[in-house]
């Protein structure tokens, strides 16, 4: 969907931003692009929807040179979210979504239409369709920012630190309300993020990016458990392995019963949508290394155990 090959930019002669970078970005992945302030993160993601051209290098975006691209084209093909969102003031928040559509000079009814699905999309019920932008919340305002992001359906999705600004609390929602919508519409999304845990939670590929290049790319095991890079390691470290932990859910590593007196006898448990940190937690308070694990209906489905850890398939 998106490839780099051998990318390289630099907006001062001498200070290379970007160095001989080559990526491939497969239809319909979650890549999260981490890495320290000033890596090029927001440099990249520029270059994707032709807001900045490469000194040298190619871009290909479904199968077609970036060149070649009509710009008004390309951007229609690829939504923008960014930190400050970016919404109108004086637009109504039913016509800041609908704004790439009046660029396509659609239908007023269509857009209406649209509107009312992009509102229920993303988790705001129709009463906010009539409001201004300044009677928001940042979290709701992000939703909007996404929304407009989606109007005219692009297959490509850019998302410049879009939670950044928004508190810890909203932003563990809308990080479940991305995923929701990502496993819902199968967009290919390109996500920036200073943060390692919101990395390892969205990402079906990370990449870990220093000094305009590559350190080390993978799915959330090779980069948290496998990682071949040292500073990609030391970057990731062990706030990585305990946001892995925060994650990954006990159903992944559920054992079953054995059918032994003392299973039957479980009284602590806990449950299958639990992250494994809950139950590593569990079983240190207790003094034990063994608990039950119920599923949604409260029946006790399986045990956990601090060896059933090894069965994650690192
Ligand atoms: N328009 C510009 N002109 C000159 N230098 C720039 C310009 N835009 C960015 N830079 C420089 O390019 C480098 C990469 O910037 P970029 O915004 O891509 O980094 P980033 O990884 O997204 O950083 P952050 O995490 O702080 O947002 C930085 O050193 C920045 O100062």
């Amino acid at each position: 969907m998106i490839q780099f090959r051998d990318v390289s930019q630099q907006y001062e002669a001498g200070k290379p931003i970007i160095q001989n970078l080559s990526l491939n970005i497969e239809a319909g992945e979650f890549v999260v692009l981490i890495g320290p302030s000033g890596c090029g993160k927001t440099t990249l993601l520029k270059m994707m929807n032709g807001l900045i051209a490469p000194n040298s290098g190619e871009i290909i975006i479904k199968g077609k040179t970036i060149k070649d691209w009509d710009p008004i084209v390309l951007k229609r093909n690829i939504g923008y979210v960014i930190q400050q969102v970016g919404l109108f003031p004086h637009l109504s928040i039913e016509k800041n979504m609908a704004y790439p559509l009046d660029l396509q000079k659609t239908a007023a009814a269509q857009k209406q239409e649209r509107a009312r699905e992009l509102i229920h999309l993303v988790g705001l019920d129709e009463s906010y369709l009539k409001k201004y932008p300044n009677e928001l919340s940042g979290g709701q305002k992000q939703r909007v920012g996404m929304a407009r992001a989606l109007a005219a359906d692009p297959e490509i999705i850019l998302m410049d630190e879009p939670l950044g600004a928004v508190d810890q609390i909203n932003r563990a929602v809308l990080q479940d309300e991305i995923i929701r919508i990502y496993q819902s519409l199968h967009k290919t999304i390109v996500f920036v993020t200073h943060d390692i845990e919101e990395a390892i939670k969205l990402g079906t590929k990370i990449v870990v990016l220093n000094q305009g290049e590559i350190m080390e790319i993978g799915t959330r095991d090779d980069i948290v458990f496998h990682s071949k890079s040292d500073f990609a390691e030391a970057f990731i470290g062990n706030k990585g392995f305990l946001s892995y932990l925060n994650i990954v859910k006990i159903k992944q590593v559920i054992c079953p019963f054995n059918g032994s007196a003392a299973e039957k006898d479980i009284t602590l448990a806990v449950n299958e949508a639990d992250p494994l940190i809950v139950g590593i937690r569990r079983c240190l308070e207790n003094g034990v290394n063994k608990i039950g694990v119920r599923n949604a209906n409260g029946t006790l489905i399986g045990a956990f155990d601090l060896g059933c850890l090894s069965r994650l398939k690192f």
